[in-house]
């Protein structure tokens, strides 16, 4: 099954590199619109193809889409990145106009096809592609619950001193400097409550410290990540075309789930061959429930400068 990738930059080339190397896709189809960048990319991740033992093929073009015809998942990441002191939400200006002429053209050559929305800020541009694409929602997915909980994992991991898989967590609501909710209430080791281990100090730091994981990593490489967002980006796609239907935090379009409706928030969804198969709605606590209907209302306020 064919998955197109548009923007080669870091996180596009990042997306098709982990699709590659975990060789469940039959081909990538790389776009941008800087001349010959996507060949280049391609080209150049298809020499891994030897070294890294996979199958997928990888193309590249400048902006023709015919080429991304009859895709199953299409993952949008054309668009600017922000830099060190920037919020994402500052990049609005520029990557409303990227994201809402790429899903034209997407939509135009794959009408069936499953949108992953990653350019920021993405529950905003979640949100542009449910107002412009014309696509039933359940094939509408913002990327950003996956990685803010890989994040979360890894900072529950380092309080613990533990292994990364031996810890469970979740991060729902916006993804944000200040909207995002990691849900620390129900995050565990081995099914063992991490407030059993950590102090209230030890926990509210790694709250405080996934929240601003991405811009913990603008400020050290000044420019935002793409090795998590990429492999993020992976398991959602893997999901889609193996139909693993893995449960999997994604910014959706609400109607009254976890109390709201027409906005994408990350909620944690089944996903499957057809996109998001169910949200998943469970009981939050009265401060997560606070802080979800907070971060609802900032992202509605962003979405208010959409010109839709
Ligand atoms: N949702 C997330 O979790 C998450 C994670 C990381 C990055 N991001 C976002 O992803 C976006 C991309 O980040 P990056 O680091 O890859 O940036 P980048 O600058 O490395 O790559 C962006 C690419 O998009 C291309 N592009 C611009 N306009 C285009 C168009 N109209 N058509 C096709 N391609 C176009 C550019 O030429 C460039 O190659 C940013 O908005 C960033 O904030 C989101
Ligand atoms: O932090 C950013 O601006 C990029 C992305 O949203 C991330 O969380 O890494």
């Amino acid at each position: 099954m064919k998955v197109t990738v548009v923007g080669a930059g870091a996180v596009g080339a990042s997306c098709a590199e982990y699709i590659a190397m975990k060789n469940f896709a039959s081909e990538v189809v790389l776009v941008d619109i800087k001349e010959g960048f996507a060949e280049g990319k391609a080209m150049d991740l298809m020499q891994c193809a030897s070294l890294n033992g996979f199958d997928t093929k990888i193309t590249g073009t400048t902006g023709d889409y015919s080429k991304t015809a009859g895709s199953k998942v299409a993952v949008i990441t054309s668009g600017i990145p922000r830099k060190p002191g920037m919020t994402r939400e500052e990049l609005i200006g520029i990557n409303a106009g990227i994201v809402k002429e790429v899903t034209e053209n997407l939509v135009k050559h794959s009408p069936d096809v499953i949108i992953i929305v990653v350019s920021n800020p993405m529950d905003t541009m979640a949100y542009l592609v449910h107002k412009t694409s014309g696509l039933p929602k359940e094939r509408i997915i913002g990327m950003g619950g996956a990685l803010d909980s890989a994040r979360f994992k890894y900072r529950l991991a380092e309080a613990l001193d533990c292994p990364i898989s031996d810890v469970d967590g979740m991060v729902v609501a916006a993804h944000s400097d200040t909207g995002m909710v990691p849900l620390i209430s129900k995050a565990t080791r081995n099914g063992v409550p991490v407030s059993t281990f950590l102090s209230q100090e030890q926990m509210d730091s790694v709250v405080e410290e996934t929240k601003v994981g991405g811009a913990t990593l603008t400020k050290l490489l000044g420019t935002s990540a793409w090795y998590a967002p990429g492999a993020a980006v992976s398991v959602l796609v893997q999901s889609i075309l193996c139909d693993q239907k893995k449960m999997i935090p994604c910014s959706l379009m609400l109607n009254g789930e976890y109390g709201e409706s027409d906005i994408c928030l990350g909620v944690p969804a089944i996903i499957g061959a057809n996109g998001v198969e169910k949200i998943v709605e469970f009981e939050l606590n009265e401060a997560e429930q606070a802080k979800f209907a907070e971060a609802a209302k900032a992202v509605r306020e962003v979405n208010g400068d959409l010109k839709v």
